[in-house]
C-alpha cells in the first residue's frame, strides 16, 4: 500500500495533473465511463442495495453526470488566478489568489449511496488537479468491485487508483500521508479518521451522520407535508444520511400524520410493499437486527413487519415516542419514523438544541417567519424548509455537517475549493525602493505615524483626498526620478511649493518624493 501511495505521489509531482486540458480530459473520460458502463453500475447497485435501475439512476448516476457537466462548464474560471483588492503599499503590485492542487488526496466512501458518495468527491478532486485514491465501502462490495475494475480502464492509472478493503485495509491506508482526506461514514469512524490524519497534519472533510429532526407546524398542508416526508424517509429503505430521522409535532397532529403517511406509503409502494421495485432492502444482517431492535417496546402505529431472510423492514411509524427510548438514542438509518410530541415550536427548538447538531433539519409550515426563526435558533449541517433531502441536489449549496455530524463540505465548486490550496500571490517590482524606507530600521515615531496613516482605516474624506494627491505626487516623483522624459518635466515640478511643503512636514515623505 505504501508503494502504491508513493507511486501516485510521484505521478502528481510530475505536474501532469496541472494543465486544464488534462483535467478536462480525465473528467470527460469519467463521464464516458458512467455512460458506457451504466448497465454494470446499475447492476452493482441492484446487487448491493436491491436498488431498481430507475432509483439507482435518478438517485446516484444522474447526480454524478450532472456534477461532471457542471464542473466542465466552470473549470476554466475556477482554475484562473483571482485578482484581489490592494492597499496603498501594493497599488503598483500584482496581487491575486491562485488555486492550486493539494497533492494526493484520499476519498473514503460509505455503502448507502456507494456510487455517488465516491464519484462526486472524485469529480472535484480531479478538477482541482490532485492525484486521488478512492476507498469504497466494503459493505457495498459489488459497487466497490465495479469501481476497481472500471476506473483504471478510463482514468490515468498513475494518478487515480481504487483500493478496496474493510477496516484492516482502511486502517493501513490511514497510516499513509495524504494532502486531504474526505471521509463519508459514521461519526465514530470519523473520529478515527481525524486522529489518523492529525499525525500528518492532513486536513479532513468529514461527512458524518446524526438524527435529523423534522418539525411539523400545525399551520401547514399535511397532505403535501406527509408526501414529502414519506418520499425522503423511505427512499433507499431509510438508509439516507439526511433522511428525516424523527418527527416533532403537537400531539394532536399525530393521528392525521400517521394516516396520511400510511396512505402515501400505499400510493408509492402499492398494497404489497415487498413486491415494489421502488422499495429497497437493508444492507446487511447486522443493520437489519439493529433497526429491528429499535422497535422493541414501541407503539407501532403502522408497519413493523420484518423478514430476516430478505432483510426487509416495512415502512414503520411509531407514535408518542419517549425521548429517552433507544430509538431516539442513535441514528435510525432505516425505515422507522418515530413521532415525538412537543407543545410548540419553541419546545421543538429546545429539544433540538439539547442534542448533537444534526446533519439536516426540516421544518414544515406555511409560516415562513417561523421557519426562519427555527433556522436562526438552531444549528445543523443543512436545512430544507417545507421539504426533505432536496438541499443535497443543489450543488451551489455546500453539503456537509457541523459538530458531530461532520466538518467541511463539498458539491460543485465547494469540492474544487476543498481539494485546492488558495495560494495568495503578491508580485512586486524591484523599482520604487524609496517607498520601502518607511518600513526599514531605524524605526521612528514619524515612520509609525505614516504607517498608521497609510494602513489604518481612520480616513475622512479630506484625508483621503490629500492622500490621493500625495500618491499622485509620489508617483510623479518616481516618474521624475526614473523616467528619461523627466528632463521635460523636472524643472516645473521641482519648483512645486507642495513638494517642498511635504518635505518639511516629514523628512521621510520628502525623501520619497525627490
Ligand atoms: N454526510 C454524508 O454525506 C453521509 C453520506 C452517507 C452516509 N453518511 C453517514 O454514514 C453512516 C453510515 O455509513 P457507515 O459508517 O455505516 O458506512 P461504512 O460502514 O461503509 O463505513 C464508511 C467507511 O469507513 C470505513 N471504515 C469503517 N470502519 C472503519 C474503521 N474502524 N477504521 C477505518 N475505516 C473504517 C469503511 O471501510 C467505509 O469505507 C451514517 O451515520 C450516515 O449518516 C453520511
Ligand atoms: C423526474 C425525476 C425526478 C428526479 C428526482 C430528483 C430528486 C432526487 C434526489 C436524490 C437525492 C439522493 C440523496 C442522496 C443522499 C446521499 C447522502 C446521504 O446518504
Amino acid at each position: 500500500m505504501e508503494r502504491q501511495v508513493q507511486r501516485l505521489r510521484q505521478a502528481f509531482r510530475s505536474g501532469r495533473t496541472r494543465p486544464l486540458r488534462f483535467r478536462r480530459q480525465q473528467l470527460e473520460a469519467l463521464r464516458r465511463m458512467v455512460q458506457e458502463r451504466e448497465e454494470d453500475i446499475l447492476g452493482a447497485l441492484a446487487r448491493d442495495l436491491s436498488k431498481s435501475e430507475l432509483n439507482a439512476y435518478s438517485q446516484e448516476v444522474i447526480t454524478v453526470l450532472g456534477e461532471i457537466d457542471f464542473v466542465l462548464g466552470n473549470l476554466a474560471e475556477w482554475v484562473s488566478a483571482k485578482p484581489v483588492k490592494k492597499n496603498l503599499f501594493t497599488l503598483l503590485d500584482e496581487a491575486y489568489i491562485q488555486p492550486q492542487p493539494l497533492g494526493l488526496v484520499l476519498i473514503i466512501g460509505a455503502w448507502n449511496y456507494p456510487f455517488v458518495l465516491t464519484m462526486q468527491p472524485l469529480v472535484g478532486a480531479i478538477a482541482a488537479g490532485n492525484a486521488v485514491i478512492v476507498k469504497p465501502s466494503e459493505l457495498s462490495e459489488n459497487t466497490a468491485n465495479i469501481l476497481a475494475k472500471l476506473l483504471p480502464q478510463y482514468l490515468d492509472q498513475d494518478l487515480y487508483a481504487v483500493i478496496n478493503g474493510g477496516v484492516e485495509e482502511t486502517t493501513e491506508l490511514l497510516k499513509q500521508r495524504f494532502d486531504h482526506i474526505l471521509y463519508t461514514g459514521n461519526t465514530a469512524v470519523g473520529k478515527i479518521v481525524m486522529a489518523a490524519a492529525a499525525k500528518h497534519l492532513t486536513p479532513v472533510t468529514l461527512e458524518l451522520g446524526g438524527k435529523s429532526p423534522c418539525y411539523i407546524d400545525k399551520d401547514c398542508d399535511l397532505d403535501v407535508v406527509c408526501r414529502r416526508i414519506t418520499w425522503g424517509k423511505f427512499m433507499n429503505c431509510g438508509q439516507t444520511c439526511i433522511a428525516p430521522d424523527y418527527i416533532l409535532c403537537e400531539a394532536t397532529l399525530q393521528d392525521q400524520i400517521v394516516q396520511r403517511i400510511k396512505d402515501t406509503v400505499k400510493e408509492f409502494y402499492g398494497e404489497n410493499i415487498k413486491e415494489s421495485p421502488d422499495y429497497e432492502r437493508i444492507i446487511n444482517l447486522r443493520h437489519f437486527k439493529r433497526i429491528k431492535s429499535l422497535l422493541e417496546g414501541q407503539k407501532i402505529a403502522f408497519g413493523g413487519e420484518t423478514d430476516e431472510a430478505t432483510r426487509y423492514i416495512a415502512p414503520t411509524v411509531l407514535t408518542n415516542v419517549d425521548p429517552e427510548a433507544k430509538v431516539m438514542q442513535e441514528e435510525i438509518f432505516g425505515p422507522v419514523l418515530p413521532i415525538v410530541p412537543v407543545k410548540n415550536a419553541d419546545e421543538a427548538i429546545h429539544f433540538i438544541n439539547e442534542r448533537e447538531k444534526p446533519l439536516a433539519l426540516y421544518i414544515f409550515s406555511h409560516n415562513n417567519k417561523l421557519i426562519k426563526q427555527m433556522i436562526e435558533e438552531t444549528s445543523s449541517g443543512g436545512v430544507t424548509g417545507n421539504d426533505v433531502i432536496m438541499h443535497f441536489t443543489l450543488n451551489s449549496l455546500p453539503f456537509g455537517g457541523v459538530g458531530s455530524s461532520g466538518m467541511g463540505a463539498y458539491h460543485g465548486k465547494h469540492t474544487f475549493d476543498t481539494f485546492s490550496h488558495q495560494r495568495p500571490c503578491l508580485l512586486k517590482s524591484l523599482k520604487g525602493e524609496g517607498a520601502n524606507k518607511l518600513r526599514y530600521p531605524p524605526n521612528s515615531q514619524s515612520k509609525v505615524d505614516w504607517a498608521k496613516f497609510f494602513l489604518l482605516k481612520q480616513f475622512n474624506k479630506g484625508k483621503l483626498g490629500f492622500l490621493l494627491l500625495m500618491c499622485v505626487a509620489v508617483a510623479a516623483a518616481v516618474f521624475v526620478k526614473v523616467s528619461p522624459l523627466s528632463v521635460l518635466v523636472r524643472r516645473p515640478f521641482l519648483s512645486c511649493p507642495r513638494a517642498c511643503q511635504a518635505r518639511s512636514s516629514s523628512p521621510m515623505l520628502g525623501s520619497l518624493l525627490l
